[in-house]
């Protein structure tokens, strides 16, 4: 009998192409996403070797990072955004790949349309030039960001030079409390581990809160694998897992479906695998988190107070931390439902599909938000879109006050037109808070859809366990 294996080394042995000697083996590329940031250089390079795209089919292209979230029919003011996304559209079509322009239903952030169109499936290995593609790995699939270089070299052969990493399992047992998400069991877990936790590792998320937990709360942790350092993370597929891929436009149909799950039903780690590393978290006694710096691993109880990093032993540690908390505006000590807010941004790959939208829309429903607040909806896709619409929830938000943009990446980045002026503090549903993320000295604290909409009644944190 062959040695227990894990559900990475499984998905690893699938698609290994060669082995050299030293341990660099040649991957074999099921999905490859693409979008108009890393992908210029890629096509302009197949262009200069007079090279094709190997596997067109297998390759999926969409505009996300520089298109603004106000009326699309506008067209582009920013000049240099305006290229990126001419040359998306130039490249998908001289190159043959299936391209959703920023008018197509179907647009959206990468990593929402990948999963909803079914292009996303449980056992392929799936990269995109982003670092969130690990958002992917919530099917059982490996999937991981790759540089530009890379994206040329999948485009062309539909092969990627790869190092396997290390096995890392997280297990969180227990149920989730009443008002805590995916969004603060993942953020429990950076901070727990550090953003330099998973360095080296893919990680599988499993116990007993990842099985009972919907593919679009499993997307949100996997999302944010790359914030705690690891290469990947992912979740054994499941039943979970095949109702939301069965119907999907782009997977599998009847008894192919049925084929494929057969194979999909393989695809978890087996009794008495080795893993490199284990962490394990009670998920029973998690609160909902805020994060108070400058990177996603300052994460502190909603009910808590902000750190007082002069305690901090060590002094680099120390210097960094005094550092996050200046440019963050705030005092030590303060109690995070003290804290104020100016924006709230519900959107990002982390956080703007259905269910976030729905969790928002539920403390929303009814109220106003608060005078000093500015608020918005950003929705990962048009499709979120048009299923928020259809429920209503677009009423809910725009007569509390909320805007209700189009699809994109929009404030989670600041490489479009939408972005937090100097000083402005913003509670976001996004995965990074690194100083001038959402804009040039904006102030980012991360934290789930609810509590995003919480705070944009509020005008300041609150702990959306005391809501009704
Ligand atoms: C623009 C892109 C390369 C980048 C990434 O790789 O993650 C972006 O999506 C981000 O979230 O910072
Ligand atoms: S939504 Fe944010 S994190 Fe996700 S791909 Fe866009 S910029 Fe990157």
């Amino acid at each position: 009998m062959s040695a227990p294996r894990t559900l990475y080394d499984k998905i690893w042995d699938d698609h290994v192409i060669d082995r050299a000697e030293d341990g660099t083996c040649l991957l074999y590329i099921d999905r490859h996403l693409v979008h108009e940031v890393t992908s210029p250089q890629a096509f302009e390079g197949l262009r200069v070797a007079g090279r094709k795209v190997r596997s067109p089919e297998k390759t999926l292209a969409v505009v996300d990072h520089n298109i603004p979230t106000e009326d699309r029919r506008a067209g582009i003011a920013d000049e240099e955004s305006r290229i990126q996304v001419e040359t998306l559209a130039m490249n998908a079509r001289d190159f043959g790949i299936e391209y959703y322009d920023e008018l197509d239903v179907r647009q959206g952030i990468v990593h929402t349309i990948g999963p909803e169109q079914g292009f996303t499936l449980p056992g392929m290995t799936i990269v995109c030039g982003d670092s969130h593609t690990s958002t992917h790995g919530a099917f059982g699939a490996l999937a991981h960001g790759i540089g530009t270089s890379e994206v040329e070299h999948v485009l062309a052969t539909q092969t990627l030079i790869q190092k396997k990493m290390r096995n890392l399992r997280v297990t969180v047992d227990g149920t989730l409390p009443h008002g805590v998400t995916p969004k603060d069991v993942t953020l429990a877990i950076i901070g727990e581990t550090g953003t330099a936790g998973g360095t080296g590792f893919v990680i599988e998320y499993a116990g007993e809160v990842f099985r009972a937990m919907s593919m679009e709360g499993r997307m949100t942790v996997c999302n944010m694998s790359i914030e705690g350092g690891a290469r990947a993370g992912m979740v054994a597929p499941d039943e979970t897992t095949f109702a939301y891929v069965k119907d999907k436009p782009k997977a599998p149909k009847g008894a192919a479906f049925d084929a494929a799950r057969r194979y999909w039903e393989t695809l978890r780690s087996d009794e008495g695998a080795f893993f490199d590393k284990e962490i394990r978290l009670d998920g029973s006694n998690l609160p909902p988190l805020v994060t108070w710096g400058t990177s996603p691993e300052d994460v502190v109880s909603i009910t808590g107070i902000v750190p007082d990093p002069d305690l901090i032993e060590d002094e680099n540690t120390r210097a960094s931390k005094q550092r996050a908390l200046a440019y963050m505006g705030l005092t030590a000590g303060t109690k995070i439902t003290d804290i104020p807010i100016d924006r709230v941004f519900i959107g990002s790959c982390t956080n703007s599909r259905i269910e976030d939208l729905r969790a928002a829309a539920q403390i929303v429903a009814g109220q106003k938000v608060h005078e000093r607040v500015n608020a918005w909806i950003v929705p990962g896709s048009g499709i979120v879109k048009m299923h928020a619409e259809a429920e209503g929830l677009d009423k809910i938000f725009k007569e509390a006050g909320f805007d209700w943009r189009e699809p994109g990446c929009s404030m989670c980045l600041a490489m479009n037109a939408d972005r937090l002026a100097p000083g402005e503090r913003c509670a976001s549903t996004s995965n990074r808070n690194f100083e001038g993320r959402q804009g040039h000295r904006g102030r980012t604290h991360l934290v789930s859809p609810a509590m995003a909409a919480a705070a944009a009644i509020a005008g300041h944190f609150v702990d959306v366990r005391t809501l009704a």
